[in-house]
């Protein structure tokens, strides 16, 4: 797997972190939700450097110039729920993307996880991004992995995480295929008994969009 660790060298991307981290602060759903966001645009940013770009030249008012735009289609693909914010990030700066969306529940202790719902178009030969804030064991991302890559072959793999655990990290190295790119905001220390990332951020869902019974 390649991984890209992109909070490495200081940048704005810290402040969003510590808010999104910070026990106050992220009580303010509304700022929960726009640092998720914001960290989703950054992430794009930093991702949209190792896509392929084909050669265009576009008309100026003034006259031409030769210049480059991606060249493949993108698909943004997120899990529900805590991937939605992360989503609208990446649509931000993806304008042209496809979009997909899967659900996944951390049942039985979070040991097992529930994949139910999908609306994704097809991936075959295009980039595939798949978007999660929150990678812990690294269950629902395997499990959602394995449901969308049953038949169709798209060119490229990224999964774009904001905050990972190195068990989730192990996790998907073990069980997801080597070509595959792990994009990380922030590495933690590791997992509580309950199975949530330390220090982590809390539940991600439950502060972006409320206590679910
Ligand atoms: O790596 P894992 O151990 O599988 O945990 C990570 C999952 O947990 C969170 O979702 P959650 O199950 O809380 O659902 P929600 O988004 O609806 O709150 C998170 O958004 C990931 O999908
Ligand atoms: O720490 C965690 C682990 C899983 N899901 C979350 O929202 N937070
Ligand atoms: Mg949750």
């Amino acid at each position: 797997m390649h991984i890209h660790y992109i909070s490495e060298q200081n940048s704005i991307l810290n402040h969003f972190l510590a808010q999104l981290r910070d026990v106050n602060i992220q009580k303010d759903s509304m700022r929960f939700r726009k640092n998720i966001e914001r960290i989703g645009e950054i992430m794009a940013y930093e991702l949209s450097k190792i896509l392929p770009y084909k050669d265009v030249e576009v008309q100026t008012p003034l006259g031409k110039k030769q210049t480059t735009v991606i060249e493949d289609n993108v698909v943004l693909c997120s899990i529900l729920r805590a991937g939605l914010a992360l989503h609208t990030g990446f649509m931000n700066f993806f304008d042209d993307a496809e979009n997909g969306f899967v659900s996944a529940a951390r049942i039985h202790g979070a040991t097992e996880i529930l994949v139910e719902y999908q609306a994704a178009p097809s991936f075959e030969g295009k980039h595939l991004l798949l978007l999660d804030p929150m990678l812990a064991t690294g269950y629902s991302m395997v499990a959602v992995f394995n449901k969308l890559i049953q038949q169709e072959t798209p060119k490229e793999i990224h999964i774009c995480v904001v905050i990972a655990a190195p068990e989730g990290i192990n996790y998907l190295k073990k069980h997801l295929p080597d070509h595959v790119h792990l994009w990380v905001a922030s590495l933690d220390d590791g997992l509580n008994n309950d199975k949530y990332i330390i220090p982590g951020i809390g539940d991600a869902g439950d502060l972006a969009y409320g206590e679910k019974l």
